[in-house]
């Protein structure tokens, strides 16, 4: 049984307290994910400016926003890992990993013991890299340690299609899977509008598929060479499978998850509740895209091997 019985009782901690991990809480507040939010950073400026700022729209929000200690983060039911490096304009999200890996260890050794039932969700990129790492270094179960992976790509996925076909990008069902970064795969062929595969609309004949897909993994390039981060999109995704944790909704969404199938940890559907994650689900993918993912496990792999060696 989880920790979490209702959403009431619950509290959420955000490790980082800069663009990403203020736009989640806000989110999380906003929503009234759960009943506390903590937030710790290790610049104690940042972090008591930006908990100062979110009590004052706590008013319209059933939650309570204060500071935690990292001991008081690692009791809480849901753990979430923004502290990290975010990349510079052209700089991809795989060069960030010598940097991640040795704030994750600091902030996850600051926390233990972690709560035998918490989720740990983690944020800071390379993604499944540092999800990777978290499950070999918290001390909990796999099904509880989970990467937002491919949630947002496949959230960008979907309202590409939305803008070709108008319907709604809640109505799309195609994800993109693997690598939260260059190495993503969009599963055009198993990707379906109303129960009819995406690939037969008139709107998709000519179409460059892989070219939309680029655009799409293009898009955190695109925006961080606009406005230096991206915020908003990550915080409605962790406010999304939060959600999910709390009411047990077992609402299948992509996560960065070990997957047996290509024995790496990768951002497959997952279906998310109190517990964690219950099932990994596959999508139908054809051989291209299947040989597209095997190349990028064979790195991810590696990648796992060598920094938790
Ligand atoms: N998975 C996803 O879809 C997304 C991931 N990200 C990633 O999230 C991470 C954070 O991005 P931003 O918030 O824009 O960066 P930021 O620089 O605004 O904030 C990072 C915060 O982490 C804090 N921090 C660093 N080491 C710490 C430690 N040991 N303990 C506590 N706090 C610590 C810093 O003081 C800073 O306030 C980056 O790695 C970025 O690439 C960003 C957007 C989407
Ligand atoms: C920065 C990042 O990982 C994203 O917005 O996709």
């Amino acid at each position: 049984m989880s920790g979490i019985s209702k959403r009431g009782g619950s509290q959420m901690a955000i490790i980082g307290a800069g663009s990403v991990g203020s736009a989640i809480a806000f989110a999380c507040l906003m929503r009234s994910v759960v009943s506390e939010i903590l937030i710790n950073d290790y610049d104690k400026k940042t972090c008591e400016g930006q908990v100062l700022d979110l009590q004052d729209a706590a008013f319209v929000s059933s939650t309570n926003v204060r500071i935690g200690t990292p001991k008081e983060c690692g009791q809480s039911d849901i753990i979430v890992i923004t502290a990290g490096a975010r990349q510079r304009p052209g700089e991809t999200r795989d060069e960030l990993v010598q940097r991640n890996e040795d704030i994750l260890r600091s902030v996850l050794d600051g926390m233990k013991p972690i709560k035998s039932t918490a989720i740990l969700v983690l944020v800071a990129n390379p993604v499944n890299i540092l999800t990777c790492m978290a499950q070999k270094l918290s001390g909990l179960p796999l099904s509880q340690v989970i990467g937002t992976g491919t949630h947002l790509d496949s959230v960008r996925f979907r309202v590409a299609i939305k803008e070709k076909l108008k319907v709604s990008e809640m109505s799309v069902h195609g994800y993109i899977v693997g690598d939260h970064g260059d190495k993503q795969v969009a599963i055009w062929s198993s990707a379906t509008v109303g129960g009819r595969p995406l690939i037969a609309f008139e709107e998709f004949q000519g179409v460059d598929l892989d070219e939309t897909a680029k655009k799409v993994a293009r898009k955190a390039y695109a925006i961080i060479d606009l406005k230096g981060a991206t915020s908003f999109g990550i915080a409605a995704v962790v406010s999304d499978l939060a959600l999910c944790i709390t009411l047990n909704k077992l609402a299948v969404i992509p996560l960065s998850v070990y997957c047996e199938r290509f024995d790496a940890c990768m951002s497959f559907p997952v279906s998310l509740g109190s517990n964690g994650v219950e099932r990994v689900v596959y999508p139908e993918m054809n051989e291209r895209e299947i040989a597209l993912i095997e190349e990028s496990a064979k790195i991810t792999r590696a990648a796992c091997a060598k920094y938790t060696s």
